[in-house]
């Protein structure tokens, strides 16, 4: 017997009409006809769920890495995602200007004649924004993910905020004095940092297979 009636049995495609339905108006249907059904279809009609997904806290970060991609800072893009005591997502945040106020205008270098001509005295922090896009009454309770180590304000931001806990990817300015600060301001505060789980270095582009 060829692929046609062998292939689908195994995979109970012809039993369910949703999968047939696929099939049919899919190039699998000539690639099955073939013999060359791909194997990631023959997932799609397995009746066992799939255990290679995402662990929460890597789509946790995954989403604050894919909303750091939205920032037009030049030089470090950072994101930030809250997520409540029922891992449901609260609040998504990146780092740019305040409302209205042109991209194009503000400066976006690190360091000039005066600060007043740098990016530091007007961009909006990932975490400042993830808290002003919330979409729950308060953030009691939850859990930060964020792509870079707070700084002091962020930090202090987050403890008013009732954060409980702060998971980070990178911590490039561990040595720098607002991160020491900041540390110092979690620890008074009760609140664990915690640098995340390696991150799959391709977790936002998995996505489109
Ligand atoms: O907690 C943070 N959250 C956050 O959004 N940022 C932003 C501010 C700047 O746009 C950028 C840091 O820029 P730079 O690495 O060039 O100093 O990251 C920076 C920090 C920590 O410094």
């Amino acid at each position: 017997r060829g692929p046609l009636q062998t292939v689908p049995t195994r995979l109970g495609a012809w039993n369910c009409p949703k999968c047939f339905g696929i099939l049919k108006h899919s190039k699998f249907l000539s690639l099955e006809l073939r013999g060359q059904l791909p194997s990631s279809l023959s997932l799609s009609c397995s009746n066992r769920k799939r255990e290679d997904i995402l662990e929460s806290a890597q789509y946790f970060m995954g989403v604050a890495l894919l909303a750091a991609q939205r920032s037009r800072d030049p030089s470090t893009q950072v994101g930030a995602c809250i997520v409540n005591e029922e891992k449901k997502i609260v609040g998504v945040g990146y780092n740019g200007m305040p409302n209205g106020c042109g991209d194009d205008t503000l400066p976006w270098r690190r360091s000039g004649d005066s600060p007043v001509e740098t990016k530091y005295f007007y961009v909006c922090h990932a975490e400042l924004n993830a808290i002003m896009n919330k979409n729950s009454a308060d953030l009691k309770g939850c859990t930060i993910y964020v792509t870079l180590f707070p700084c002091n304000k962020c930090s202090k931001l987050l403890i008013q905020a009732g954060i409980k806990k702060v998971i980070y990817l990178s911590d490039k300015y561990h040595n720098g004095e607002e991160t020491v600060a900041s540390r110092r301001m979690l620890d008074l505060a009760g609140i664990p940092y915690d640098p995340t789980e390696p991150v799959e270095k391709n977790v936002v582009r998995r996505a489109s297979g």
